[in-house]
Order: C-alpha cells, then sequence, then structure tokens
C-alpha cells in the first residue's frame, strides 16, 4: 500500500466518514492538491494590445478559433508575451464582446529579451517560445548594418533560438562582402532579388516551426511578412480583425500563421539593448568553442588581446585549423557589437 491511499485500518469510522458525509451543494472536494482552475483550457497568445490578449484555443483542433483575454488579478506582476501558453477560463467562446480570464502561463521553452539600452539590465520579454529568428537585412538601401545583425545575433544565441539571415534587395547590390563578417557562424542563409520573396524557400524553413522576425524599417520585412501569409489563411484570417493587421495596434509583436508553423512580427520593436546578455548562454550556441572555453580564465571575454584565452591561443598555435579560426573570428565580430 502505498502511503498515498493509507488508511487506518483501525478506524473504525474510516470507511463510515468517506461514504456519508454528503457533499451539501455537490460540488467536487476542495483539497491542497486540486490544481486551481481545473476547466481551464490552454491558448497562444498572438497578441497583446493594451491589457487585452488575442489567444488562439484549441490550436490546429477542430474547435480553433481566437479569444480575447484579460489577465487575473493575481498575475499582474508578470508579463505575458506573444508566443507565450496561457491557462484560460470564463467565457472561451471568442463570441464577439466576450472576455476570457488567463489565469497560468505555461513553462516557456525559450524567451528573447531586451533591455531598453545595454547598461540597463532590466529586461523586457519580447517574445515566448519561439525557436528560430529570421533576422531581415538589405543588401542596399539601407545598408546593411554588420553591428545590428550582429546584435541580433547574440540576443538569439543568447536565448538559444537558432537565428536565419535573410538577405533582401540582392538585385540592388551582391553582399558577398557583407557575409564575410558570418562566415563561422553556420548560418542558413536565404537571399531575395525583389519584391517577390523566395516563398517556398522561405516556407521550407518556417514549416513546423516558431519564428520570430526581426529586421531595421526599410530592409524589406512587411514584404516579406506579405508574401508569406496569404489572405485565405485560416486563423489569421479571424486574428486579423483582432489584432487590426493594418490598422493601427499598440502591439510590438503580431502572430501570423505560416506553412505549418508562426512568424512572429515585431514591427514596434525599435531598440534591442543587450544589458542582459551573458557570455557563457551566448557560447552555448558554439558547442566546440564552449569546450575549449571552459579553460579560459574566469571572466575571459574572448575578444582579441583577452591575457590567456585558450580559445585565442589555440588558434593561433593552428591546432584548430581554418575553421577555427573562422569561427573565432565569426564569434568575436559578434561578441564585439555588445561593447
Ligand atoms: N529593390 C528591392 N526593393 C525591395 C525588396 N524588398 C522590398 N523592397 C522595397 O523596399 C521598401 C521597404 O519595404 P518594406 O517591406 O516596407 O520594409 P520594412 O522592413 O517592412 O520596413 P518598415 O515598414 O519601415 O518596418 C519597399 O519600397 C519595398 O518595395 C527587394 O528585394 N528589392
Ligand atoms: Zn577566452
Amino acid at each position: 500500500m502505498s502511503w498515498i491511499n493509507d488508511t487506518d485500518d483501525d478506524d473504525p469510522y474510516a470507511d463510515y466518514e468517506a461514504k456519508s458525509r454528503p457533499n451539501p451543494k455537490g460540488n467536487k472536494p476542495r483539497t491542497k492538491t486540486r490544481p486551481q482552475h481545473e476547466d481551464a483550457v490552454i491558448a497562444r497568445v498572438l497578441t497583446v494590445d493594451r491589457g487585452r490578449y488575442s489567444v488562439l484555443v484549441d490550436e490546429d483542433g477542430p474547435n480553433e478559433h481566437p479569444v480575447t483575454a484579460a489577465r487575473a488579478r493575481e498575475l499582474r506582476r508578470q508579463s505575458i508575451v506573444t508566443g507565450d501558453r496561457v491557462d484560460i477560463v470564463g467565457d472561451t467562446t471568442g463570441d464577439e464582446g466576450s472576455l476570457a480570464r488567463i489565469v497560468r502561463i505555461r513553462e516557456r521553452e525559450t524567451v528573447l529579451r531586451r533591455s531598453a539600452d545595454d547598461t540597463d539590465e532590466v529586461e523586457r520579454i519580447i517574445v515566448a517560445n519561439a525557436d528560430q529568428m529570421l533576422i531581415v537585412v538589405a543588401a542596399a538601401n539601407p545598408e546593411p548594418r554588420t553591428r545590428l545583425v550582429h546584435r541580433y545575433l547574440v540576443a538569439a544565441f543568447d536565448a538559444g533560438i537558432t537565428p536565419i539571415l535573410c538577405i533582401t534587395k540582392t538585385d540592388l547590390a551582391d553582399p558577398a562582402d557583407f557575409l564575410k563578417d558570418f562566415a563561422g557562424l553556420d548560418l542558413e542563409i536565404i537571399t531575395s532579388s525583389s519584391d517577390d520573396p523566395p516563398i517556398a524557400e522561405l516556407n521550407a524553413v518556417l514549416t513546423g516551426h516558431s519564428t520570430v522576425a526581426v529586421g531595421h524599417s526599410g530592409v524589406g520585412k512587411s514584404t516579406l511578412v506579405n508574401a508569406l501569409v496569404p489572405d485565405a489563411n485560416r486563423a489569421t484570417g479571424h486574428v486579423n480583425e483582432v489584432t487590426g493587421r493594418g490598422r493601427h495596434t499598440s502591439s510590438s509583436t503580431i502572430s501570423y500563421r505560416v506553412a505549418d508553423g508562426w512568424i512572429i512580427d515585431t514591427p514596434g520593436v525599435r531598440s534591442f539593448g543587450l544589458g542582459h546578455v551573458n557570455i557563457d548562454n551566448v557560447l552555448r550556441s558554439f558547442p566546440d568553442l564552449e569546450d575549449i572555453a571552459a579553460e579560459c580564465p574566469r571572466g575571459c571575454t574572448h575578444l582579441p588581446g583577452s591575457i590567456e584565452c585558450e580559445l585565442i591561443e589555440r588558434v593561433e598555435a593552428g591546432e584548430l585549423g581554418d575553421v577555427g579560426r573562422l569561427r573565432l573570428d565569426s564569434f568575436q565580430r559578434m561578441m564585439a557589437a555588445l561593447r
């Protein structure tokens, strides 16, 4: 007999008690172990707009529908962000004028963060549960900002999110020179050469993933997202009414269903401070370098000029070959964007 249902066999009333005590209201007994809000349903947060959350219930199921929700009082200190999985209760019909209540945030697989600037350690979460980041950069007009791309990369690697680089406007300039900086990073690179993006290629990359799209204004990110999200699209058709794609919305992130996955646009995300970034987290995405860096002096930044940096010493000694040299070089260029 396990301790869970262990009863006192000597208690003559044990059996009697269990059977005969009526439940005056016919409610289920409230025990300490009973989870709160048993009837809650899980939903995906699609966008956030002034304290209202547009969420999707029964994702991919027969009853999939969007619902507008507010957060329960007990969650007021926590941020609920696009991509979060939440439990909702109350009116979950999604009918006109209905409002459900978010009572729980499920554990997040990833969090993409930013701080207001690099000295600010107060971080804000931009998106939860994304597993890919599509970094959109133009080959020209506007000129590619290498440092900004490096900063996006740092944020992605720090969060354990796989970055993908999409270079637009290759009809205007050859991106080869710009790409040299990233040669050692194992990055998937997609090029787009007109206002007609490579949809099949992008869809293949996005399938089965939750991808957050980032990019500087004017690079052609909206052109990509618009091409990827046809209006006939099932969930987004409804969601558009809620989130007001094309209309004003104060949300800084919006989810669109695409290629059996999700793309999360970040039109309102301006600054991308990295005050919260931790080198060790970033290194985790570079297991080959991470193993060696374990032997570096404490606090080593592995940047050029670092004293007794194991990575630098081994590369200089030629022990890591050309590939190792390239990888360290790309890693250093990326991490230099933190300064
Ligand atoms: N030549 C060329 N122009 C492009 C390409 N992709 C987009 N454009 C143009 O670049 C301009 C900016 O594109 P958008 O999609 O609005 O850029 P965005 O990144 O969404 O910029 P914001 O809306 O400011 O956030 C538009 O005039 C597009 O037509 C491309 O591959 N080649
Ligand atoms: Zn080092």
